[in-house]
């Protein structure tokens, strides 16, 4: 669940950036602010979830971790390992990224929706046509099945 290896203007591209810390590491949560003011450096507006992983291990739902309410942001306590609240977590980020892009003023939305058509009209463009697709052989499912 971590994502120290990605940049956070890659990051950013994800419309709900959910920040997952480990209820049984403390670091993992002191490590949250420094996550999130690195966030709000590029994405001032982007809705962001904090998520308490691993609560199947240790039961730490009534505690308060003051870090999501100092900059009232959501809070989900979630197992990954066992499923609980994974599915209503990522309901409502879903929810709140679409809510996001349609309301969004920030104009590194429109950089990267310019992106994405541009990605689209590439696509397009590299489709072979009708006649080209048509001479083209298609493996049989059983040449593609890795067990054959
Ligand atoms: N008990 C429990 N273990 C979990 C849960 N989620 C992940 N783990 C375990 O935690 C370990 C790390 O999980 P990863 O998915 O590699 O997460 P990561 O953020 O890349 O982990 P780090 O390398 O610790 O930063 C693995 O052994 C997982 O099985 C959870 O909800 N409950």
């Amino acid at each position: 669940m971590g994502c120290r290896n990605i940049d956070i203007p890659e990051l950013s591209f994800f419309l709900c950036p959910l920040q997952v810390f480990d209820v049984q590491r403390k670091v993992t949560y002191r490590n949250l602010s420094t996550w999130y003011t690195e966030l709000r450096e590029f994405r001032p507006e982007i809705p962001c979830i904090v998520v308490a992983n691993k609560i199947d291990d240790i039961n730490v739902t009534q505690k308060s971790f003051s870090f999501a309410k100092k900059f009232s942001l959501p809070l989900y306590f979630v197992s990954a390992a066992d499923g609980t609240n994974v599915v209503k977590l990522f309901n409502d980020a879903i929810r709140l990224a679409v809510s996001y892009k349609q309301n969004s003023q920030d104009f590194m939305d429109e950089i990267f929706q310019e992106l994405e058509n541009f990605n689209l009209e590439q696509e397009e463009e590299d489709v072979p046509d009708q006649e080209q697709s048509s001479s083209i052989e298609t493996p049989s499912e059983e040449a593609a099945s890795p067990h054959s």
